[in-house]
């Protein structure tokens, strides 16, 4: 155990042993220590601890951070133990007596405060062998303690459930005052070891060896008849009263009886002193003899009961009290027992009438108890959820840390529950009770809870539960923490990812995809949802009543409902419109700005705000004057529909103009220079230019499915996610595309950074040449020392220079090797035309020998 084992098998590398890990513990159990210790803070006040079985150490790891600087800490394995700072470690069998001499030799006539036992025999053999020597060590440790612990002291240890438990319990109720069993969360459920924290350590002058004696306390206790009878009889008896609950046999088969099925004649039964425990031990009840057969027949042996003998064990309360009955009145049949009505009752029935009572008595106060108990269990679940759900809250907004993950649990083995921090299950319950789940679909149809599947609430559920206004008020809470936590999402998103932050600003300057179109547009977002077919309806209702050119169709198209939406939304905003009050409005793209800009709309004096009534709604600070000046503008037969705020006059106004000759030409230009960037934008410009598309089916266009659909009340993270899926496609076309690869051919086709700065360079020193020759040619000019033909020839040389572009090619230099015919030849060599240069081997090395030596001499003489 000692040496580091590799934890590989399944759930072994939980978040405990993450934390140790963290933590620098050298092992997980440490947390077992430190959860011990926050529920019964035995470390703070202790001078001195003993820790048996300590190895790796992380128990001693504990201990030393939680005691006293000053204090003494004593840590004994078989295997050796790495040193920590401030403890004493040695390397002992806590079993033999050189231990207690090297603990005693240690602390001297000290005594220590706390002794800790986690040991676990190295033995890994049979689950049975295991328990029993974990027992057997466990009385070696409280031997030591006992030895070593001062009165009133404590003394931890990690026992088995096993057969031995409850002996083991009992010599610790007879040392300590308080002796108390849990189970830190840290201890894996799957695990049987237990904790027992005994405390106030008695002290006695004199111990009864026996405690300590593992043949004392494992076989005298276990063999105690009365005990062991007493506790199988309790068993029997809880199998009669709470038939429904399954007892697991954890101590294995008793002695010599290797089989699960029992069956007794009826005789013992009926004649014998103990039926409860009858009933709750055996499987079946035979009519073998010929007087049981004779009872068989009797009337009161009805179907029913010879069916109940056939099979005890699928038996229900009411079955075994009709046993119980039948037993009594065979009982007065074959006169055993005397008829109750007699006037001198026998004094055994008397008592057998009593113990009945007595049963049923008995079974409804455990009934009581056990209602009691489930609704405390309960309540306690309820609140503790709370907590946690709160919990959850709170870390999912950063607020708290999982220091303490799972210390405020209880074991469930213990009686009162185990929680785990991160358990959905009680997360969604909390959440339901908060009203929350309503918004979550349908999970809960599907919760196993039994509270839900039983329908109706319980009474104490009802008494828990908050009126309607309450559950409400939790809803709307949960609601606004939902979309603060959604906002701080957006925000750090946007924070840590470039793509996103790229997307946004594209978005704030792309082009306008069609009306009503480009779902994910941040235009369409501020506009409240309304978009492109608001704002076609507002412009084309101005254009209505501004040209001549109105058709019939375009006046019956705008739906009643939608100027209604926009009448209500002005008069009274909507949460959502409310809520971008605080936020700054974003700049309009620059395409819907060219959009609003035609002559249609110019008319009503510039339409920045058209169909953006988020913007009016949102302008808290617009007083009622300007209000009403904006209104004035409007013509009155659409007073009541919408109101436009005038717009400066813009230098884009021309665009559009029918009148002008030069149309295309102007758009064109238009469209360079605010450019279309996606094969939708290109397609539908065409159309446009093209005249391929009228103005109703743009209209007609800019109406989908998904136009009318109300979002009022939605919350963000709703509407955003929406806006992702539900957009029309809008068509695309081979030309559009064309066009658009086209413009990226040509963008693709531009010289890189490099190149472009590397012509400018040479551009510039071409120039600086030209001027440097010009400055000489005047120089030259200037002279009076030369004839007027030799300043021409000069002035034209040094002009040609400047003209150069400064690269003259080097002339070929024809290298002639100083060797065979050409050996020790003076002068150009035959045959060789042009420049030449003579080489030689010798020469070469020569030269380069002395070369070297004067940089040498040079470096010297410095
Ligand atoms: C679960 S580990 C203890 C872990 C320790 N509490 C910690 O936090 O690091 C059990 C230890 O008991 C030790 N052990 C088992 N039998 C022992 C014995 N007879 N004497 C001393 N140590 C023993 C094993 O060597 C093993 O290191």
């Amino acid at each position: 155990m000692g040496k580091a084992q590799k934890k590989t098998g399944k759930g072994r590398l939980d978040k405990y042993y993450k934390l140790a890990k963290e933590q620098g513990y050298r092992a997980r159990s440490a947390f077992k220590l430190i959860q011990l210790n926050k529920k019964y803070s035995f470390l703070e006040s202790a001078r001195c601890c003993i820790d048996l079985c300590a190895a790796p150490g992380g128990w001693l790891q504990v201990a030393s951070k939680y005691m006293p600087v000053n204090s003494v800490i004593v840590g004994v394995d078989l295997v050796p133990i790495k040193p920590i700072p401030r403890v004493v470690t040695f390397a002992a069998d806590i079993t033999t007596p050189q231990c207690r001499n090297l603990i005693r030799g240690e602390l001297k006539d000290w005594k220590a405060d706390v002794v800790l036992h986690d040991g676990a025999p190295n033995v890994g053999t049979a689950w049975i062998q295991d328990a029993y020597s974990q027992a057997e060590l466990v009385l070696m440790s409280l031997k030591l303690a006992v030895e070593f612990l001062v009165s009133g002291g404590t003394f931890v240890t990690k026992v088995f459930r096993s057969v031995d438990y409850n002996n083991l319990i009992w010599v610790f109720n007879q040392l300590f005052g308080k002796v108390e069993a849990t189970k830190p969360p840290s201890s894996r459920n799957v695990s049987a070891e237990i904790f027992v924290v005994c405390r106030d350590f008695l002290a006695p002058k004199h111990i009864d060896p026996k405690f300590l004696d593992p043949k004392h306390v494992f076989k005298d206790l276990a063999a105690s008849a009365g005990t062991d009878k007493g506790a199988s009889a309790n068993n029997a008896q809880a199998n009669v009263f709470h038939p429904e609950k399954k007892r697991r046999k954890r101590d294995g088969y008793d002695e010599g009886d290797y089989t699960l099925f029992h069956k007794i004649p009826v005789s013992d039964f009926v004649k014998g002193d103990d039926p409860i425990s009858v009933l709750g031990v055996v499987n079946k009840i035979e009519f073998g003899t010929e007087e049981e057969k004779q009872w068989a027949a009797l009337p009161i042996t009805t179907d029913d009961i010879k069916a109940n003998c056939d099979d005890l064990k699928v038996l229900g309360k009411g079955d075994f009290k009709a046993l119980l009955k039948w037993r009594l009145a065979l009982r007065e049949e074959i006169g055993l027992d005397l008829k109750s009505s007699g006037a001198d009752e026998p004094l055994e029935e008397a008592a057998e009438v009593t113990e009945f009572d007595e049963e049923q008595e008995i079974q409804d106060e455990l009934q009581r108890l056990n209602d009691e108990a489930a609704a405390r269990a309960k309540r306690e679940r309820r609140r503790a959820n709370e907590v946690k759900t709160r919990t959850i809250q709170r870390m999912q907004l950063q607020m708290t840390a999982p220091l303490d993950i799972g210390m405020e649990q209880i074991d469930p083995t213990l009686g009162t529950g185990q929680d785990d921090m991160f358990d959905l299950g009680h997360a969604e319950s909390g959440l339901r009770r908060a009203g929350g789940l309503s918004k979550l679909g349908h999970h809960g149809e599907d919760m196993s809870d039994d509270e839900s599947s039983q329908g109706a609430p319980s009474d104490d559920e009802d008494e828990a539960l908050d009126s309607e206004e309450e559950r409400e008020r939790k809803t709307r809470e949960l609601e606004e923490q939902l979309d603060g936590l959604y906002d701080s999402y957006q925000e750090r998103l946007r924070d840590r990812d470039a793509k996103v932050r790229v997307k946004a600003a594209r978005q704030k300057d792309t082009e306008w995809s069609g009306v009503g179109g480009g779902g994910d547009d941040d235009d369409s977002d501020e506009s409240d949802g309304e978009g492109g077919w608001e704002e076609m309806e507002a412009a084309k209702a101005l254009a209505d009543q501004s040209s001549d050119e109105s058709d019939d169709e375009d006046e019956d198209t705008p739906p009643p409902e939608t100027s209604g939406k926009r009448k209500r939304s002005k008069q009274e905003p909507s949460k959502r419109s409310t809520k971008q009050a605080r936020v700054a409005p974003a700049p309009e793209s620059k395409s819907s700005r060219l959009w609003f800009s035609q002559d249609i709309f110019g008319e009503i004096g510039g339409l920045d705000t058209i169909g953006d009534d988020s913007e009016q709604e949102s302008d808290v600070s617009m007083d009622e004057e300007e209000e009403e000046a904006q209104d004035d503008k409007i013509d009155d037969s659409d007073d009541d529909e919408f109101e436009v705020v005038p717009q400066e006059a813009d230098d884009d106004v021309d665009m559009w103009d029918v009148e002008n000759e030069d149309e295309d030409k102007i758009k064109q230009a238009k469209i360079k220079k605010f450019g279309l960037l996606t094969p939708e934008a290109m397609t539908l410009a065409q159309q446009l230019v093209n005249r391929e598309k009228t103005k109703t089916e743009l209209v007609n266009d800019g109406f989908n499915r998904y136009s009318l659909n109300s979002k009022d009340g939605l919350p963000d993270w709703f509407l955003d996610d929406e806006s992702k899926h539900y957009k029309t496609n809008l068509p695309v076309t081979k030309e559009g595309m064309a066009a658009l690869r086209a413009r990226q051919r040509a963008l693709d086709a531009r010289p890189i950074k490099k190149v472009a700065e590397a012509k400018a360079r040479k551009k510039m020193r071409a120039q600086q040449r030209l001027e440097k020759a010009l400055r000489k040619a005047e120089g030259v000019n200037a002279t009076s020392d030369m004839t007027e033909r030799e300043k021409a020839q000069q002035i034209e040389k040094v002009m040609r220079k400047g003209l150069s572009s400064g690269n003259t090619p080097k002339k070929d230099i024809k290298v002639v090797v100083a060797k065979g015919v050409h050996k020790g030849i003076k002068g150009r060599p035959k045959g060789v035309k042009g420049r030449y240069s003579m080489v030689d081997a010798r020469m070469r090395k020569e030269v380069r020998a002395k070369k070297r030596k004067e940089k040498a001499n040079k470096k010297r003489s410095r």
